[in-house]
Parts: structure tokens; sequence; C-alpha cells
């Protein structure tokens, strides 16, 4: 039997020796569940897909390529939230391609965890995409902008891929992250326990491994502790990313589902591999798990690993604090990962309470002058004998004396200058020139790898299993280029060239940030020079103008 099921958008077509409603596993209420719901219905969110899988010119035009055009024609949101993230935006349901985009009608079969013992699928077991997420939960009623939406992640009720015909390929780029060998762990048990499929493959080394090198095979016992160790255990590396050798490999191995677990760089470098894919036509998925320690990834919540890397980061400062306290005028430095975003050492500093004075990249920050980090530490020498600094390795970078031999890491990242030494170095002229005759002790940590190269702490072990899980479900179905990540706590599909091209940072104008500066009390590096003719205290940088506390109320 076949049934062509058209929503506003793609052509689906279930072809089955059982009809889905009739499969005994099958008997649901769920109107959702039934084929015939679907037919010519009108989806709420006007789910917009603008790509028919009609003709060969679309086929070959690239799919990613049509709908990223197609979403920059319709930018018209700007969705400022409470928390502060701004993403603009087309608003809408954000679609996410599929194989029957451009591969046409795909011969579909019954998910087989409806014959899975364990799981026995019961109304509203399965994921439709009718199941959303919104983006924002809490919003600014006087700005909302037309609100996104997210297709939920999880089980779909057919599969594009029999069990027997899957090969699926999981590679690991860039920086370490606590968990990576977590998420490959659990695509291995989701593939291998939900869906039955033997043929894994761990790619070594990044991208350059599927090229280079043999394919590590992967199954349940492989992989049964990997949750417990830190890095990467099929390797991980920066550059490398060659696109035709990369495609060629894949095509020769014969994969059909890639699963790529790693940050910005290998997010973009997955959008042009799911874009020479779709221009070959091949059916072939591709799947991301976004992967960041410094968390410096949009639109999702937050990546894997964040959570344990600001657990581990509590021991540096708290070395820090107790060699501070130890000695006369003792100042703790101590440096966190965080190349352009500050969220672990605001979170480190939120959670530890012993920190003075929390640096990060998006506060630029002076040393010397009224309002500067050296007249804070003195006051907060002579208010407690010591003083703690937390600062995030992007940070000051526009302060530190330029290098000859400062160059970029492999994949084109700018390598970071020393922000920690420079610190403790200008702190100790400093005090040698302001009081050469009290005694002074400046102790530098520096944690950075070792709150990245440990294990998933439990919270991030459960993320990354449903995260892997998420995924697999999601190339099972025949969606492609997308990320499995959560928004607002649900876990999603999320476009992979939205999330590749996204940037997360800290928001310091909202009010965490000045949670943080008011635990701290430390100052804002604003640089004033008295009043404007308003009575408003200037920024002589910026010219900004802020009303005096006594002004406030006007
Ligand atoms: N713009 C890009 N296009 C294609 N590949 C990229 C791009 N940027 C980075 N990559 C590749 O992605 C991989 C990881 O990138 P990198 O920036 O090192 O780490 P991360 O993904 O953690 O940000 C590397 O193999 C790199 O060559
Ligand atoms: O691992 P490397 O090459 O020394 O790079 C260190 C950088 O990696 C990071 O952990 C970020 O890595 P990603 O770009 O891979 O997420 C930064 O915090 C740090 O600056
Ligand atoms: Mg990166």
């Amino acid at each position: 039997m076949r049934i062509v099921v058209s929503t506003t958008g793609p052509i689906i077509t279930f072809s089955s020796s059982i009809p889905l409603s009739n499969h005994p596993r099958h008997q649901s209420n769920n109107p959702k569940s039934k084929s015939k719901f679907f037919k010519n219905h009108q989806h709420p969110l006007q789910f917009e897909r603008n790509f028919q899988p009609s003709g060969r010119s679309n086929r070959r035009k690239g799919l990613l390529l049509t709908m990223t055009e197609s979403m920059s024609e319709g930018i018209h949101a700007m969705t400022p939230s409470p928390s502060g993230r701004k993403w603009v935006e087309k608003g809408g349901l954000q679609p996410i391609p599929r194989l029957d985009d451009y591969l046409g009608p795909m011969h579909r079969v019954h998910n087989p965890m409806i014959d899975n013992k364990f799981f026995r699928p019961s109304e509203g077991f399965f994921v439709t995409d009718y199941d959303v997420a919104t983006q924002f939960v809490a919003v600014d009623t006087r700005h909302v902008g037309t609100p996104s939406y997210f297709l939920r992640a999880g089980p779909r009720e057919s599969v594009v891929f029999n069990t027997d015909e899957v090969k699926a390929a999981i590679v690991t780029c860039g920086g370490l992250c606590p968990g990576i060998n977590t998420v490959v762990r659990e695509l291995v048990m989701g593939l291998w326990d939900l869906y039955g499929v033997k043929s894994i493959h761990g790619i070594r080394a990044g991208y350059r491994g599927f090229y280079s090198g043999d394919p590590m095979p992967l199954d349940r016992l492989v992989v049964d502790d990997w949750h417990k160790r830190g890095g990467s255990i099929l390797g991980s590396s920066r550059g490398g990313f060659d696109l035709k050798k990369i495609v060629d490999g894949i095509v020769a191995a014969g994969y059909n589902q890639l699963y790529v677990v790693g940050g910005d760089g290998t997010m973009r470098g997955a959008v042009a591999i799911a874009d020479e894919i779709v221009r070959r036509g091949l059916k072939i998925t591709v799947a991301g798990v976004p992967k960041t320690v410094d968390n410096d990834i949009g639109i999702i919540d937050r990546s894997f690993g964040l959570d344990t890397a600001v657990e581990k980061a509590q021991a540096a400062i708290d070395a820090g604090h107790v060699e501070a306290i130890s000695t006369p005028n003792g100042v703790g430095v101590v440096k966190l990962m965080g190349r352009n975003a500050g969220h672990i050492a605001l979170r480190a500093t939120l959670s530890s309470r012993d920190v003075d004075c929390c640096l990060i990249p998006e506060v630029p920050f002076y040393t010397e002058g009224r309002g500067g980090l050296f007249e804070f530490v003195e006051s907060k020498i002579e208010e407690n004998g010591h003083c703690v600094i937390v600062v995030a390795e992007g940070a000051g970078q526009e302060l530190i004396p330029r290098t000859a031999d400062q160059g970029y890491d492999e994949s084109g990242n700018l390598q970071l200058l020393d922000i920690g030494k420079w610190l403790v170095s200008e702190l100790k002229d400093w005090w040698k020139k302001k009081n050469p005759n009290k005694l002074f002790a400046v102790k530098y940590i520096d944690p950075t790898y070792m709150v990245r190269a440990v294990p998933s702490n439990a919270a991030d072990t459960l993320f990354c299993s449903l995260l892997a899980q998420s995924a697999v479900h999601g190339a099972m179905a025949g969606y492609t280029a997308f990320v499995a990540g959560t928004v607002n706590g649900v876990y999603c599909y999320l476009p992979l060239d939205q999330i590749a091209k996204s940037t997360h940072k800290v928001d310091v104008n909202n009010h965490i940030w000045a949670w943080v500066r008011s635990i701290n009390s430390q100052p804002d590096f604003r640089k004033y020079n008295g009043d404007d003719s308003n009575g408003n205290f200037v920024n002589v940088e910026s010219g900004f103008a802020s009303k005096k506390p006594a002004d406030l109320s006007a």
C-alpha cells in the first residue's frame, strides 16, 4: 500500500506491507498518530517548506542554501527575551530539512521501536511534526516579534531507514568538553538498543579521519564505560577540513548516517558536508550534537559539559582563595576557559562566592586609575586582607601587548594571549610601586584544561544521553542538517545552519551580570569623568550617560 500524505510542505510517502494504522502495535486513539489526520491538513503554525521535491533542478540547488536564502528574506522578528538573548530570525516553525526534500518521496517503514519489548509504544509515545517548543517562554510583551517554534525531538512513527541498511559514523571535532565520550556512547546505545543498528563506526581524530586512518568499530560492549572517561576516545582535532576528501571518504565507506559532535567550527563544517551531500543527491543524514565548553553556541539552552566544567572550576577557586587568605595582602588569580564568552567564569563565580572580581571577554576592563581593577583590589585587601580574581581567558586581550608569534590554530581560531600571566605580572609591578615596604603575594592558578578534560558529571551524563537519543531518532526518521539541543528544557531539532552561525555571549545588560557585580561589589569598568550637563555620570569612552542613583525615580 502507498499513502501520500501532504502537510503544507513536504510530501511524505508511507510505504509498508502493513498499513500504519492497522499495525498490531499501533492501535492508538491519538488522533495525531492516525495517518488520515495529516491529509491536506494545514499546520497551525504554517509550516513553510519552500522547497518541494518535485524537480531535478531543485534537487541540485542545495537544500541548505535554499533554506538559508528564504530565511534571510524573511527576517523580520527581533525577539528580545528577559534573559537577554536576542535572536533575529524569521519567526514561525523552523523547518528541519528531510531527505525527502531532495530525494523525493521516500519509502517509509514503521519505527522498529514498535516491536521493541522494552518500549511498547502507546498513545502519545511518538512525536509528530505538530509537537513543537517555543523559543522564548518569557517575553517582554512590548517587543514580541513573531515567535519561533522548533520541532520537538523524539521517536517518529515511521522511519526512512531499514535497520540493516544503516551504516552510521560518529565523529568528534574541536576542543575537548566533558561528556564527549558520553555522547558517543549514547549514540551507539541509542542506535543499537532502540533501533537494532549494528554497523556503527567511530571516526578517529576529527574530520581528517574520514579520509585518513581506519575507523573504530563500535558496539555496546566497546563503549560500555566511556561515560566515565574524559576527553575523546575517538580522538578530536582542529583543522583538516577538506570537503571533497571528507565526502568522498563517506561515500567510499558507505556511511548513510553521520553524527557530528563539535562546536561552532564543527557545525560550519557539517553545514558544508550536508550541502555537498544534497548536491550529490545522496541518502545520508547529518545530525549534530553541539559541544562547547565555553557555551558560546546560541539558541540552545546550554551545551553539555558546561555544568561539569563549572563544578570542576570550584576546586581551583577554592585553592586560589585558600592561598590568598593564607598570606598577608594575598591575591589569588584563577584563569578559566572562555574564548569569546565568559559563561564558565560567570557561573563559577556565582557558585563559589569566594570570588571578589570576575573578568569576562564581554566587559572590557582597565587596571589603573579611578574605577579600575587595581583600585578595587586595593579596597578589597584593605577590607578583607585578600582578593580573589577569576578571569576568563578571552578577557582583556586588548590590554596585552601583541607578540609577533601570536597566530591562529589549525581551525583558524585566533590564539589568545595569556591574560592570567599578564595580570599577575601587572599586579606585582603595581603593588611594588605603590607599597614597596608591604608584603604582597599573588598566586596564579591556571586549571583551564583541567575543567574540560574530565568525564561528565551525573547531570551532564543524563543530558548527553537524551541529546544523543534525540539525534538518533531524528536521523532514523530522515531529518537531516539538524542538531539536537534543548530550548527552554525541551529537547528539539534545530536547523544546523542556524546553529552554525549563532553565538551566545554573556548578556551584561541583564540582571544576572548585575547580580555578579553586586555580590562582588566589583566595578563596571566604565570610565567616568564626572557629570554631564544633565547631572548624569558619563562614560568618557562610549559617551554612555547613566543617571545618578538619586535620579532613578525621575
Ligand atoms: N568555516 C568552516 N568550514 C568548514 N569547516 C570548519 C570551519 N570552521 C572550522 N571547521 C572545522 O571544524 C573542526 C572543528 O573546528 P574548531 O573551530 O577547531 O572547533 P569547534 O568545532 O569546537 O569550534 C575543524 O576540523 C575545522 O577545520
Ligand atoms: O584546545 P586548544 O586548541 O588548546 O584550544 C583551547 C580553546 O578551546 C576552548 O576550550 C574552546 O574550544 P572549542 O572552540 O573547540 O569549543 C577554549 O575555551 C580555549 O580557548
Ligand atoms: Mg569553537
